[in-house]
């Protein structure tokens, strides 16, 4: 048996024959195909195992990774208490996945660092991200570019017109309200029906309503909301460079050519209502009427035409294409989608198990209403809700919904003294330790609103990482935090639900954003 393995050889007597005796000959027959291998591989090991050590330089992390995949399989499935003992392990710690090189920055101050250092560093997102909004997507730009274009895009969330965009907002509520009961109905009334795929549903459909108006038919709303699962599953962190039919990038790839066309088609029309004196009803509206506005603007002072200061726009903005507005609204539900969903599921849980609070908020809602439940959506009501806005506040804080965020290394950057993260390296500043910091949120894993109407939380500006900071913060947070105060006072105002606590209700699934494990099961009742 030794003998016949010592006698294998792959090398063909031929190919020998042709170097008699020779240097080559002589190591060739000596090292057979196998042993190449075997020593190629030992170098390739070698390499690996230098480059991380290299790399890893004075921070925390393992002291030597596992062979090449590094921990690629925790990383399929991977736990919050993973992240936590992490995030423990120091301020910047890093793991090395296959070739790619992690650093994590856990401290407030580290990922703040990070936030807000674009000279060296930019967003990172999975390589399919590029093929669904498409490389010439504005959230690719980097750097003025990308201030640039943004700056362009503040006015569309502004309070005078987020107030524009309440009713269309408010009508998809109320269609979905009515839909949570019925469910409830139907479901079981023993174990409760398990919302978070609704919430979704929802998420996406008042997103639809809110950038595009009635622009979308009822039909394009429920194909986009059926379809949107597709991008989320196409995204994923591993995939093959070009996409193969039938595949799930196949899929992804082909739910957003949909709604890019889809919200194409709507920019035109927006543009045909908008320009005959149309009011703005959405996202799209505002955006077409700042830029007629500044059209009309500009084409008065080039012909030399008299004009009064006060027809000046408050920001005077370019033309943007049917295509360009398309994929900047995709854009916005790419970003939006899974974080308000995770909040959205969150809120409706925790104040389900805490009914006093529920009783709060409802009290609250129903007083800023003169005690008239159906009141309609307005800025200065949302904006007269302090304890609802203290709950959704404190749902972000205990639950954030981006429990951190992915960037790239540009060129070698010096995080402190002794460390410079490598050019290549993917850096993550994390959000969940700052918003856990038991020395600014004391006894931070209890869920308590009252931390922002009584307690100093309000002041602890540094620490409030949900939406990121830096250049590229969230540019919907304030949309996103009065869509959540409107929903669920108006929740409070119309329904009941119970929620059927599991053993997995409050452990977290997902990575990057954060969902109940159980997938929240619920019951929904109207109430008289
Ligand atoms: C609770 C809901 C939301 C959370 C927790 C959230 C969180 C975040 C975070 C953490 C970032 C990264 C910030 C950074 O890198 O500094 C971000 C970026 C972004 N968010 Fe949100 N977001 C939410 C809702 C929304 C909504 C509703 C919209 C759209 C209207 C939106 C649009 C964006 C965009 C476009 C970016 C990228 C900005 C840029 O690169 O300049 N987000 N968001």
């Amino acid at each position: 048996m030794m003998a016949s393995i010592a006698n294998a050889s792959f090398a063909s007597p031929l190919a020998d024959a042709s170097y008699p005796g020779g240097l080559l000959s002589r190591v060739y027959n000596g090292v057979n195909g196998l042993g190449l291998f075997v020593m190629f591989l030992l170098m390739l090991l070698a390499y690996d195992q230098f480059i991380y050590v290299w790399n890893k330089g004075s921070i925390v992390g393992p002291a030597w990774k596992m062979p090449f995949i590094g921990p690629f399989l925790q990383s399929m499935n991977p736990k919050m208490n993973d992240y936590k003992a992490k995030w423990a392990t120091g301020d910047l710690s890093c793991i090395s996945v296959f070739h790619k090189f992690v650093v994590i920055a856990s401290s407030r101050d580290m990922a703040r660092k990070v936030f807000n250092s674009p000279m060296f560093v930019k967003p990172c997102v999975v390589d399919v991200t590029h093929k669904l909004l498409r490389p010439t997507n504005w959230v690719f730009l980097d750097g003025k570019d990308h201030t640039d274009y943004r700056k362009d895009l503040d006015g569309l969330f502004t309070r005078q017109a987020l107030d524009t965009y309440l009713p269309g907002q408010e009508e998809v509520y109320d269609k979905y309200f009515a839909e949570f009961l019925e469910i409830s109905k139907q479901g079981d009334q023993k174990k409760g029906t398990p919302f978070m795929t609704v919430f979704r549903e929802l998420m996406c459909a008042v997103s639809c309503r809110t950038f595009a108006g009635h622009y979308m038919s009822e039909a394009a709303v429920k194909k986009v909301v059926d379809d949107y699962w597709m991008i989320t599953a196409a995204l994923e962190l591993v995939c093959f460079p070009i996409i193969i039919p039938f595949t799930k990038t196949w899929y992804g790839k082909k739910a957003a050519d949909m709604f890019l066309e889809e919200f194409a088609k709507c920019a035109a029309k927006s543009k045909a209502r908008m320009a005959v004196g149309g009011d703005i009803t959405c996202i799209m509206d505002a955006w077409v009427k700042s830029m007629q506005d500044s059209a009309k603007y500009n084409q008065k002072i080039a012909k030399g035409l008299p004009v009064d200061p006060s027809e000046k726009p408050t920001t005077l903005i370019r033309d943007f294409s049917d295509f360009e507005i398309s994929q900047t609204i995709f854009t916005f539900l790419f970003a939006s989608q899974d974080a308000t969903s995770s909040a959205c599921t969150w809120l409706f849980q925790l104040i389900a198990d805490r009914p006093e609070i529920l009783d709060r908020v409802r009290a609250e809602n129903l007083a800023a209403r003169d005690g008239d439940k159906n009141v309609r959506f307005n800025m200065d009501l949302l904006e007269n809700l302090p304890y609802t806005r203290a709950v959704v506040k404190e749902t972000l804080r205990y639950r954030p919904p981006v429990i951190m965020v992915p960037y790239v290394v540009k060129k070698p950057f010096p995080v402190t003294d002794t460390y410079t993260a490598p050019k290549g390296a993917m850096i993550i500043p994390s959000c969940y330790p700052a918003l856990h910091d038991p020395e600014v949120y004391p006894n931070p894993d209890y869920y308590d609103p009252e931390r922002w109407i009584t307690g100093d939380a309000e002041s602890k500006s540094k620490n409030w990482l949900v939406f990121g900071t830096g250049p590229h913060y969230c540019i919907g947070q304030t949309y996103a935090q009065m869509n959540l105060i409107g929903m669920i006072g108006k929740a409070s105002m119309l329904m009941d639900w119970k929620h059927i606590a599991t053993s997995e209700s409050e452990d977290i699934e997902g990575f990057a954003t954060i969902f109940p494990r159980d997938h929240c099961p619920l019951i929904f009742s109207e109430r008289p």
